[in-house]
């Protein structure tokens, strides 16, 4: 039987530590590796690898925001085949702080980027690779991007080591026929990469476009059990584990996880499909306005909120 060439990355962690500040507690992360390792998910995001000294509210957040090598090998110390990766931005890291991979628990290091980065990105790349790591190059907000921007872009990447180029959706704004569009683009353009998708949920297509990607020949898959991501949240993890055919992945695990883990967290931390991300995902705009609805009274006037997104006159509030 053919074998499903798809990976999973689970970005629980990562990407829903930007739900709750990180404040995820040791034996929840360690429940958490435990599921996915003996769901067969393939890697598991455990957090961000930047720089305290470079971000501010660092003392607010939990350790996932700021990974240490020391205390990974206290959370995780019988490492199964999940392997375990780590997310970095551009002037956010100190590379200083990355080991040889034969001195950390980490296997891959993904460099997060917008498009006018990409020379800046592939520079932590190489030193990343050279330390040992496996290596993905993550462009964000790829709905926003102009076509001569992504092909000074592609000649870039096309010299570069990284293993693995990823079309991040960040505003989830993308649907069936523009990821089948970047797809086919990145391939024609990248022959030799390997390639990646990250999406938002914003207009509920969030399971839909990492299945188009994947049947266009994408390889890693991000996702995060019960969609727990920023704002409308990611590809469900456990829609990937049951769905995709010739896989070694066990859904059991995975519902173990939801039920101890992630639906007692949703009773008490916000995200997934709201009006508002809706809103955000239908205009391409980032969610950061929508978030802030959300935290305020008026967070289900979406009414108001549509009318000040699409009103061309900006009006202050007067203090
Ligand atoms: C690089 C990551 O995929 C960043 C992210 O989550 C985004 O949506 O952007």
């Amino acid at each position: 039987m053919k074998t499903n060439h798809c990976k999973i990355v689970d970005c629980t962690i990562r990407d829903g530590g930007l739900v709750n500040n990180w404040d995820f507690s040791i034996e929840f992360v360690q429940q958490l590796y435990a599921g996915l390792n003996e769901a067969g998910v393939d890697y598991m995001e455990i957090g961000y690898k930047n720089s305290p000294k470079l971000l501010s509210g660092a003392d607010e957040a939990g350790p996932w925001r700021f990974l240490n090598d020391d205390f990974l090998r206290q959370v995780i110390p019988n490492k199964g085949t999940t392997k375990l990766s780590a997310l970095v931005d551009i002037g956010r890291v100190d590379e200083n702080d990355i080991l040889p991979r034969t001195e950390s628990m980490l296997d891959l290091i993904r460099v997060a980027c917008y498009i006018k980065d990409v020379d800046k990105a592939l520079q932590l790349v190489q030193t990343f690779h050279d330390r040992g790591y496996e290596t993905t190059l993550n462009i964000m907000a790829l709905s926003n991007v102009m076509e001569n921007e992504l092909l000074e872009a592609f000649e870039m990447i096309n010299e570069s080591v990284v293993d693995v180029v990823y079309i991040v959706d960040s505003y989830g704004s993308l649907d069936y026929k523009d990821t089948e569009y970047l797809v086919q683009k990145f391939k024609t353009h990248l022959p030799h990469k390997r390639l990646g998708v990250h999406t938002h949920n914003n207009m509920q297509l969030a399971f839909s476009n990492t299945l188009v990607a994947a049947q266009n020949g994408v390889e890693l898959l991000d996702a995060s059990v019960y969609g727990m991501g920023r704002a409308a949240g990611n590809c469900p993890t456990e829609l990937l584990v049951t769905h995709l055919k010739n896989t070694h992945y066990k859904i059991r695990p995975v519902l173990e996880v939801l039920e101890n883990l992630l639906i007692p967290l949703r009773e008490k931390e916000e995200w997934g499909y709201l009006i508002p991300y809706m809103i955000t995902g239908s205009l391409d705009e980032h969610p950061r306005s929508a978030m802030a609805l959300r935290a305020s009274d008026a967070k289900d006037k979406v009414v108001g909120f549509f009318d000040k997104l699409t009103t061309p006159e900006v009006s202050f509030e007067k203090k």
